[in-house]
């Protein structure tokens, strides 16, 4: 068996030309949403990353309001920055790159933040507000995940999910995504402590491998037929991205998302959906 694609670069197109129609809408009305980036360091991931955000912003028609600071920016410099985009009112929403560089509080840089500008989903309120099960913006790669399960057919209801990853981006909130009752997946939550990884993989429909350890899921691990969603991020010695899925796994799995080109491309479309639903919100 070979695993079928789930395709992020075209799902992503998909979306981005639906937004396209949607800002221009927008702009109809008067309103030109803008996403802003704060980007702090050198770490030429992140600025890859936050590049293809704006790349993706000029190609919707949503503004770019960009803010870069050196490594060496304190504490109190990245808080003025995240102050500053909280009353600019041409920022609809925006995000702060992450991770932040060593010895910056990033909880206390994503309190700060105006959580009706949070186009991550990732301030405690808004979070909290995932827990809770009321509306908020959702964290970008979770849903960017369901979003291209859905768009390829997988079932979601009533499947064992093993999450592998326990960070704030990904592993924290896509269990609760996964478990709303719009949902109703069954889930696990795996991570560097769990002391079976393997007798847990074994049992799961779809899995979703976010631990940034390499070619930690095995062939031997997935149930033939199981979607498997790589979103591991390590690189080899010539910078090449080295996903957390061996690529063996494709000969068993049913689905499998290329990486890159599948999870990657869900989370920068899934952030311009949040900045476009927040303008929507703005003009009622
Ligand atoms: N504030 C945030 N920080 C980080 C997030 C996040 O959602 N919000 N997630 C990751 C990085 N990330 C988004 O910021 C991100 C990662 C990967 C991609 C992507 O398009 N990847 C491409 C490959 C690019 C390459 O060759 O390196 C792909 O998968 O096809 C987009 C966004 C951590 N930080």
């Amino acid at each position: 068996m070979t695993a079928q694609i789930l395709d992020g670069k075209a799902t992503a197109a998909a979306i981005k030309s639906d937004l396209t129609a949607r800002v221009a809408a927008l702009k109809e009305k008067g309103v030109t949403p803008g996403l802003g980036t704060v980007l702090v360091g050198d770490d030429p991931g992140s600025h890859k990353y936050v590049a293809g955000k704006h790349r993706d912003c000029a190609q919707v028609g949503i503004a770019s309001i960009q803010r870069e600071l050196p490594a060496t920016a304190t504490q109190e410099e990245i808080e003025a920055v995240v102050r500053e985009l909280n009353e600019d009112p041409a920022c609809t929403g925006y995000i702060v790159q992450l991770p932040l560089p060593r010895g910056i509080d990033e909880n206390r840089i994503l309190e700060l933040m105006d959580p009706a500008k949070d186009a991550d989903g990732l301030h405690p309120m808004n979070l909290g507000r995932l827990v809770l099960n009321e509306p908020a913006p959702l964290p970008c790669t979770p849903n960017g995940i369901l979003t291209l399960l859905r768009a390829h057919g997988v079932e979601i209801k009533g499947a064992e999910v093993v999450v592998v990853g326990r960070g704030v981006t990904i592993g924290r909130p896509m269990p609760l995504l996964l478990t709303r009752r719009s949902e109703n997946a069954t889930v696990t939550q795996c991570h560097t402590g769990t002391r079976d990884l393997s007798a847990h993989l074994k049992r799961a429909d779809i899995i979703v491998a976010a631990a940034g350890a390499p070619h930690l899921v095995r062939a031997e691990d997935v149930k033939p037929g199981a979607a498997v969603l790589d979103v591991g991020v390590s690189r080899n010695a010539e910078g090449k991205i080295v996903g957390d899925v061996h690529p063996d796994v494709n000969e068993v799995a049913g689905w499998i998302s290329p990486n890159p080109g599948g999870v990657g491309p869900m989370t920068r479309a899934q952030l311009l959906v949040n900045v476009v639903e927040a303008a929507e919100r703005s003009v009622g």
